[in-house]
């Protein structure tokens, strides 16, 4: 079929104005691990789309931070491999890869500007104020962390992963810490923000609402095996109190739930899983 010269042309225009896909692909193959003689990750096998917003849940133990810290390359996997774009890791692969935790690791002798910036180049300081605006703290970058709340260093945390513009973003339990309201508060702008930048995002919870509320698959993981993989397929801002939204809450949840204890050493960790599930449910 032959195209005109105009069409040619508008063809070019909307191939050009289509937003670059900014996301890593990932592929875990038989990816185990071990400390010692303790088998923590047994054989996963694992493929993330690019863009794709993944959430990990599962009992204390079960070895969800063991997977994240294998995908940021902070420990080295024992079996398998992990390959993104289809390529073993790389230090470009390891620069797009960006990761927070619960707690904000903040220097408290740094203002929030500089955290943000820190180990940038002057030209990317408009980058750290947009960024800083996008989290909602655009008049808070003179402060010192200790003069914000739990919830508004999270903001700094996220801001700071952001300001690399990561094309995987590694989210351990972020907001763990944070009450119910601005739990969920952080949620929406984090799903905001994934929404408009397009990265990969692997989320590690104990919270089944926040894995359904965010993520397009919940995937369980019990004594370090992928055991359900489920898509969320459901539209987006998510409502929580929705008869759709509860039934995948409750599959969830019966699936975790139903596990025997499997060490005494874990019972602690399934008291706070209770908990969790408990509080946040009572919040909402
Ligand atoms: N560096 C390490 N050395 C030895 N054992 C480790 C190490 N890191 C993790 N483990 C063990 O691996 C198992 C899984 O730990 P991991 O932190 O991945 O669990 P988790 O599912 O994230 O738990 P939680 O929900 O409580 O954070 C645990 O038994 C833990 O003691």
């Amino acid at each position: 079929m032959q195209i005109s010269a105009l069409e040619q042309f508008k063809l070019a225009d909307a191939v050009a104005v289509q937003p670059e896909p900014t996301g890593l692909r990932l592929n875990a193959n038989w990816l185990g691990k071990a400390f010692g003689s303790r088998q923590v990750l047994h054989d996963i096998d694992l493929s993330i789309q690019a863009g794709e917003f993944v959430a990990i849940v599962g009992r204390s133990g079960c070895g969800k931070s063991t997977l994240l810290r294998l995908v940021a390359g902070l420990d080295q996997p024992s079996q398998g491999e992990l390959l993104f774009d289809d390529r073993s890791p790389t230090s470009q692969t390891r620069e797009a890869t960006r990761i927070m935790f619960q707690d904000s690791r903040l220097l408290p002798w740094r203002s929030v500007f500089e955290n943000v910036a820190l180990g940038l180049p002057r030209s990317a300081w408009s980058l750290v104020r947009q960024v800083l605006s996008q989290v909602g703290l655009a008049e808070r970058e003179q402060d010192w962390p200790a003069q914000l709340s739990g919830g508004q260093r999270q903001r700094v945390a996220l801001a700071r992963a952001l300001v690399h513009q990561p094309h995987l973003l590694l989210l351990d339990e972020p907001l763990g810490a944070l009450d119910a309201l601005t739990r969920i508060e952080m949620q929406q702008l984090i799903e905001n923000i994934w929404q408009q930048h397009g990265f990969t995002a692997l989320l590690v919870t104990h919270d089944v609402q926040e894995a359904i509320a965010l993520a397009d698959r919940v995937i369980l993981i019990e004594e370090g095996r992928i055991t359900l993989d489920l898509t969320i397929d459901l539209p987006r801002p998510r409502a929580r109190g929705s008869a759709a939204f509860a039934a995948l809450e409750e599959t969830v949840l019966r699936r975790v739930l139903q596990q025997p204890n499997p060490a005494p050493e874990n019972e602690l960790g399934d008291q706070s899983l209770y908990a969790s599930f408990a509080s946040v449910a009572w919040a909402v």
